[in-house]
């Protein structure tokens, strides 16, 4: 039933509130012999264009009605994209419905209103669109006989089909999907935004029924894993100054690994903002952060925290990359992504020598950039929460210790905490001079990260004594503070909160340490 041949279009339905592309495609319509109708400001633009067109008002006998809320929901519209050929013959005739074989629909900009701050529950529900989703789902349904626009993208390719014979059925049946799609994504869209809203009034903090809507950017080389096949895919309207709407001014295409390394990196040298941060990325861990008077100081310090571990990484700055650093880093090491908010035209340049080696500008980003939801998939369902803040404030710091720490200890303190954030749990961050000295991460015990740290410290040739501590959740025993002090650690930041704080104090105290609890933890999983 659903492949035979389409016989030639004969009317087209136009209505668009996007009209970018409109006149080029009803010129091209008009020169193929289709007729045109149209609701109200699409006749009014193909009119101003000079293009013979009837108004759905005049084919349906009746007017648009209350500011626009009822223009094509009738059935002389509705049947005349609903009515099977050869089926539906007889009813058509006797009820005096033309049949519509081509439909060009896309709906009230209900995102780009409800962007705005200012935008009042009014606007909002004007802007959503009822007769648009059911043209297009009825002209979806009946794709065999009726071709359905919801894309000036795909305005072209439809044109060239029906002036070469006709639109093939995998072409409409393509359409039909985008259009359901389109459909669906924006009542996903609608149902988020009332539902924001109802959750504000009743305090709820999640939605009941989750509507995520991404576009699919690129489909990728492969996933995790060369038998893993893997796709992009991005917000609409997603936020500047992240990976997803970064430019990639050079290099090979982003793999999966790489973009999801290159958000850790990112994310992680947001942390960071007036002095220029270099962070080094190796499977979604930091293995090097440092602040520095310029990028290429910063980027020298991450680099000497784990060498072995840059090779191959992701490296990422939270200032604009100058020609220096950029041949610094390319002569220097193998790397497979570098990120900066902006570069250099020298330093782009420096990259011509590496093809392979992908360079992004993310432009600057706003203060809060990050995701405000954060959303992890298991078997079956879906785990959403709050994004991680830092929140820290210095006054939130309590001295546990006898010892108060100096000056320099609570500089690197606060510089190691913010970095234990992005490290994975049990996360471990030694760290001297704004800059970190050893990290231990991922472990399932807390004292072999610690001890993780130390040894990679010394493997990197850096010395502990005079370093500090940072942990993501508390100690849940004192051989933690030991092993650290033991290497040499002065100072430890922690959340506190176990039931053996008193016996970590003590530990603490014992090795005249200094240590102060956050009262927060950051567990990253
Ligand atoms: N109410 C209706 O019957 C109706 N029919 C089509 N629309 C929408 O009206 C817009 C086009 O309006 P105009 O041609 O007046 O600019 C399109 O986005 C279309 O999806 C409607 N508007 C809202 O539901």
């Amino acid at each position: 039933m659903f492949e035979t041949p389409l016989a030639p279009a004969r009317r087209a339905l136009l209505s668009v509130s996007d009209k970018s592309g409109l006149c080029d495609l009803a010129r091209g319509l008009d020169a193929l012999g289709i007729s045109l109708v149209s609701t109200g400001g699409t006749a009014q633009t193909l009119r101003g264009a000079h293009l013979p067109v009837t108004e759905v008002s005049a084919l349906t006998g009746f007017p648009e009605i209350m500011d626009g809320r009822v223009k094509t929901l009738h059935p002389l519209v509705h049947g005349g994209l609903l009515g099977r050929r050869g089926t539906d013959d007889a009813v058509m005739a006797e009820h005096g419905i033309a049949a519509i074989d081509l439909l060009v629909v896309n709906l009230y900009p209900f995102d780009t209103v409800t962007a705005r701050p200012d935008c009042s529950l009014e606007e909002a529900i004007e802007n959503i669109d009822i007769g648009g989703p059911a043209m297009l789902r009825a002209a979806a349904k009946n794709h065999e006989h009726v071709i359905v626009l919801c894309d000036p993208a795909d305005y072209a390719e439809v044109l060239d089909a029906l002036a070469h014979g006709g639109t093939p059925i995998e072409l409409r049946r393509r359409l039909a999907a985008k259009a359901y799609a389109h459909t669906a994504t924006y009542d996903g869209r609608v149902a988020s935004w009332l539902g924001a809203r109802t959750q504000g009034e009743n305090s709820e903090p999640f939605p009941p029924n989750l509507h995520l809507a991404y576009e699919r950017k690129r489909i990728l080389r492969y996933g995790e894993n060369p038998h893993q096949a893997a796709a992009l895919y991005v917000e609409r309207n997603a936020p500047r100054g992240t990976i997803a709407t970064a430019q990639v001014l050079a290099g090979k295409e982003l793999s999966y690994n790489n973009l999801a390394d290159a958000d850790a990196a990112l994310e992680c040298v947001k942390a960071f903002q007036r002095t220029p941060a270099c962070v080094i990325v190796k499977h979604a861990n930091p293995c090097g952060v440092a602040l520095g008077a310029s990028v290429r100081e910063a980027y020298e310090h991450a680099y000497a925290c784990d060498p072995v571990s840059a090779f191959g990484g992701i490296i990422a700055f939270n200032h604009r990359l100058d020609a220096e650093t950029a041949a610094l880093i390319l002569e220097r090491q193998f790397v497979e992504v570098v990120i900066a908010p902006g570069v250099e035209d020298a330093a782009l340049a420096a990259f011509a020598k590496k093809p392979n080696v992908r360079l992004l500008a993310t432009g600057d980003w706003p203060e809060q950039s990050g995701q405000s939801v954060d959303y992890k998939r298991i078997a079956g369902g879906m785990l959403a929460q709050d994004a991680d803040r830092d929140t820290l404030m210095l006054t939130d710091l309590k001295v546990v210790s006898r010892r108060v720490p100096n000056a320099d200890e609570l500089r690197d303190l606060l510089f190691a905490w913010h970095v234990s954030m992005y490290v994975k749990s049990n996360a471990i961050v030694y760290a001297r001079e704004s800059r970190t000295i050893g990290i231990g991460a991922g472990q399932m015990s807390r004292v072999i990260s610690a001890r993780i740290a130390a040894i990679k410290a010394e493997e990197a040739g850096l010395s502990v004594p005079g370093s500090v501590m940072a942990s993501d959740a508390f100690f849940p025993f004192r051989d933690g503070i030991d092993m650290a002090a033991q290497a040499g650690i002065r100072a430890v930041i922690q959340p506190g909160g176990s039931m053996r704080d008193n016996e970590v104090i003590v530990a603490a105290d014992e090795h005249d340490m200094a240590m102060v609890f956050t009262g927060v933890r950051h567990f990253r999983h």
